[in-house]
């Protein structure tokens, strides 16, 4: 069903500095939300300068009752009546129009765009379609390029079978391998409206059937503890949570899989590994991007 985006009308008053005290409250009081804010005209008459109110309401305001409201407050206080401007703005999706803005992100072979993207695809790229919103993973995270880069790098040497997305946020990663190596992926999330995204987002991929999500905190939940170990875990959380799943992760990896890890700034890399190691896991490479470290560790 096409989402119906309502109309919205701006309201505008110009203001003397003196004058925003008195009318600001009419605003409150007839829009749904008020910002203002200074022109500067100074470079035209020394030092002077205006406010601009405005307010947006999604209900047609009533010119009439907030001419009324304004010219009791100018009665009442001796400032000269201010014009009302009142302007329906066109009926768009203003999110979208924001978005507009976002030039799509390579990472290796990945290809990641938003909806708002209309351009074609270069050809031998892996699309991935997500659009920023409330969950973490849009691709332009240095994080989240990282990891892309890196899986992109591993996906040319191997094809693995049995894929972890810890801490999905927008499911970017785990859709990327679900993708690249058309395998079935579980994602986790400790946010439940980041597993819905998620999933969602699996779905305008083409690959909702092979993409499982699941609220876990960490490896808590019970679709982590059974069935077999995973060939290849990624978790792009914080630094301090992948020391304290150290050991959780190197009980659910198998021999001879690895752990894509990031989240973690260049400098706490020793830290990280440092809780590592005793896990019997070592780091083999490493990407850095804009002072965000990826990993890649194994046995
Ligand atoms: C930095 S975002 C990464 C999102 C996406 N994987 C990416 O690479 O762009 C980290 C995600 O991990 C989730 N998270 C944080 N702590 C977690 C935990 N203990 N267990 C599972 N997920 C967690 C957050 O809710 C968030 O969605």
């Amino acid at each position: 069903m096409p989402i119906v985006f309502p109309d919205i009308w701006h309201l505008r008053l110009v203001l003397a500095p003196e004058a925003v005290d008195a009318f600001e409250e009419v605003f409150e009081r007839f829009a749904e939300s008020v910002t203002m804010f200074m022109e500067d005209k100074s470079g035209i008459s020394d030092g002077d300068c205006l406010w601009h109110l405005e307010g947006y309401s999604r209900t047609p305001p009533d010119r009439a009752q907030i001419t009324a409201a304004l010219s009791a407050i100018a009665a009442a206080t001796g400032h000269d009546l201010p014009a009302l401007e009142i302007e329906r703005l066109p009926n768009v999706d203003w999110v979208l129009e924001n978005l507009r803005d976002f030039p799509p992100i390579d990472a290796g072979r990945f290809f990641v765009r938003g909806s708002h993207w209309d351009g074609k695809v270069p050809t031998g790229r892996i699309e991935l379609l997500v659009d920023a919103g409330t969950a973490f993973g849009s691709g332009e995270h240095a994080t989240t390029r990282g990891c892309l880069t890196m899986l992109d790098k591993l996906g040319k040497r191997r094809r693995f079978l049995h894929p972890l997305d810890l801490g999905a946020g927008s499911g970017i990663l785990g859709i990327g391998m679900a993708k690249m190596w058309a395998v079935d992926v579980l994602a986790t999330d400790i946010d439940p409206s980041a597993v819905k995204v998620a999933a969602n987002n699996a779905r305008m991929n083409g690959v909702g059937s092979r993409f499982t999500s699941v609220v876990s905190d960490g490896y808590r939940n019970r679709a982590l503890k059974q069935g077999q170990p995973f060939d290849i875990i990624v978790a792009n959380i914080l630094a301090k949570p992948l020391m304290r799943m150290a050991k959780d992760l190197a009980a659910h990896l198998a021999p001879d899989g690895v752990a894509v890890l990031s989240g973690l700034l260049d400098w706490q890399e020793r830290m990280v590994m440092g809780a590592h190691e005793p896990q019997g896991l070592r780091l083999r490479e490493r990407i850095v991007i804009d002072g965000w470290a990826t990993l890649l560790i194994g046995r």
